[in-house]
């Protein structure tokens, strides 16, 4: 599903109007009744309603809304926010259309003005994707109001106050929704640190916008989707045996952090991979024949930490490298000869293979093209230095994908996948659960797993990070969140597969 901006959702709209065609106001009601169709399924009618209205569309659509609440026997009650400036032709026949039983109220100041009912839902419908400047005076004032508020807060399109496709100052007044039904599209400022965490629960609402112009139009910024990924997904051959499904290698572990490796290797299992062979340091022969009997073992000529890899690299389809490997400048040198050697098989790199990346730029100029790396976001910082915004970390991923001609997960709660092409996409599944160590080396694991099966970089980009997510997903339905540790994402992968092949 593509992203669209605020810019391209108003071309969206203008299209639709003129081709299919449909007046403005019908546009707008067609927007309120699928809102409304969401609100009566998950509201009961005793639930008063209190509809914010501000001088745009946005506005109009919560008129349109408090009309047809009102029709179905809902309590209702509108508050009109700075609508004695300039306001638009929807908002206006919206509001002549309001039946006279709805209260209405002039709101100059909200100083006074009691609290609405903790039982109730406020409906934002102060801006949406027309902001074009931070809010101030009554607006600020309202939104300040609604978050004081203990009833449920639902935006209408976006929490206002935020901008669709561009980053906030810090503290300027944002409504903070417990959730956000969005038309069409989501926003890309849904997915961010800094605007997502206003956005709540988010919905997408389908309004029928004309398919051709959606179909037609670019944009770098996708949605990966259970169908996307579903799509990906390769059914096992029952003539298959154990050389069909690839030979991977993983490197890494060192001195009190063989846990990370071992964790890789139980989850690149789990994906299926047909043969796991694991080098680590001397001290970890042990701990991984025992953690691990399914892998076979390599050990370093070193007992604490990696100096070397194998020679004969051309028996591996996937080579990840990184969980617990330490920064070492043997590990270093070890990981220059690499790249300055022959073509390694595909590469997975992560942690501290990353840190030592970045730490060293003649290293990096020789990543060889179509490696995938899965930076969290200090880990990207220290490849890229500090970004400004969330936007531009956006921007300093797509140059670094191109630049290198590789594939990035940058990883968080949406994890946003880069490919050489500057398209990105953004992660649906995963929980804050997953915020626990040894979660990030679970998804080294099981991109090494994929990617030494045959899928292509970016498809195992796609298909390893939603299936991490899902199994994450899975793991804390059964385990809660508060407990749900890194080896139980491998624990539920196999969950998460059959998840993900079900059709709906
Ligand atoms: N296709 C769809 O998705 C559909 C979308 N629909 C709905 O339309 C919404 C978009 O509507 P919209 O363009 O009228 O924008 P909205 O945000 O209501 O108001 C903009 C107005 O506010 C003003 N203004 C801006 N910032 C301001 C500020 N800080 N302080 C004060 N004023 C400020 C701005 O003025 P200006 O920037 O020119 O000064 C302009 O007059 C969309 O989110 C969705 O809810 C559906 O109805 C139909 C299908
Ligand atoms: N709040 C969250 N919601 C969803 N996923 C998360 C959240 N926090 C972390 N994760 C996921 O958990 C993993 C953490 O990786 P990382 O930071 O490398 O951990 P570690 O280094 O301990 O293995 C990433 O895949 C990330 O996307
Ligand atoms: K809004």
């Amino acid at each position: 599903m593509k992203i669209l901006t605020a810019a391209q959702t108003r071309d969206a709209d203008a299209y639709t109007i003129a081709q299919e065609p449909i007046s403005s106001v019908n546009l707008m009601e067609r927007a309120a009744g699928a809102l409304v169709k969401w609100l009566e399924k998950h509201y009961s009618p005793d639930k008063p309603f209190y509809i914010f209205c501000g001088p745009g569309n946005n506005g109009g659509d919560g008129l349109a809304a408090a009309r047809l609440l009102h029709q179905d026997g809902y309590d209702v009650e509108v508050f009109l926010v700075g609508t004695n400036q300039k306001t638009s032709p929807d908002f206006d026949q919206n509001l002549q259309r309001l039946p006279q039983e709805i209260t209405v109220s002039h709101l100059e100041t909200t100083v006074g003005v009691s609290d609405v009912s903790p039982l109730g839902v406020i409906l934002d419908g102060l801006f949406g994707s027309g902001l074009s400047r931070p809010l101030e005076g009554i607006y600020a004032e309202a939104v300040a109001y609604i978050n004081r508020q203990d009833a449920t807060v639902v935006a209408i399109d976006i929490p206002s106050g935020l901008f669709a496709d561009a980053p906030i100052q810090e503290g300027s007044p944002v409504v903070e929704a417990d959730m956000t039904l969005s038309f069409e599209q989501p926003k890309l400022a849904f997915f961010l640190p800094a605007s997502g965490a206003f956005v709540g629960e988010w919905h997408v609402l389908p309004i029928g916008l004309h398919s051709e112009f959606l179909e037609q139009v670019s944009s770098p910024y996708h949605v990966l989707t259970k169908e996307k990924a579903q799509s990906i997904l390769k059914p096992r051959a029952k003539f298959s045996h154990k050389g069909s499904y690839g030979h991977a290698l993983l490197v890494g572990g060192s001195y009190g952090k063989m846990g990370a490796v071992t964790l890789a290797a139980h989850a690149a299992l789990r994906t299926g991979v047909g043969l796991l062979t694991v080098q680590v340091p001397q001290t970890g022969y042990g701990i991984l024949q025992t953690a691990v009997p399914e892998a076979m073992a390599l050990t370093d000529d070193l007992d604490r930490h990696l100096s070397r890899f194998p020679e004969d690299l051309d028996r591996f389809q996937c080579l990840g490298i990184g969980p617990g490997l330490g920064q070492h400048e043997d590990s270093r040198l070890a990981l220059e000869t690499l790249f300055r050697g022959q073509l390694p098989p595909p590469l997975v790199l992560d942690a501290d293979a990353l840190n030592l990346l970045a730490a060293d730029r003649t290293i990096r100029q020789h990543l060889p093209p179509d490696s995938i790396l899965t930076p969290h976001p200090k880990e990207f910082e220290r490849l890229m230095g500090p970004a400004t915004h969330d936007f531009h970390r956006l921007q300093l991923l797509q140059d670094f994908c191109s630049e290198h001609s590789c594939y990035v997960v940058l990883k968080g709660a949406h994890s946003c996948i880069g490919s050489p092409e500057g398209t990105l996409y953004f992660n649906t599944t995963g929980n804050p659960g997953m915020a626990t160590g040894g979660t990030g080396d679970v998804l080294t694991g099981i991109l090494t797993g994929l990617r030494a099966q045959g899928y292509s970089p970016l498809d195992t980009c796609l298909l390893g990070v939603y299936l991490h997510g899902l199994a994450g997903d899975l793991a804390a339905e059964q385990e809660g969140q508060a407990s749900l540790i890194a080896s139980d994402l491998y624990t539920y992968l196999g969950a998460a597969f059959k998840k993900l092949a079900e059709k709906e």
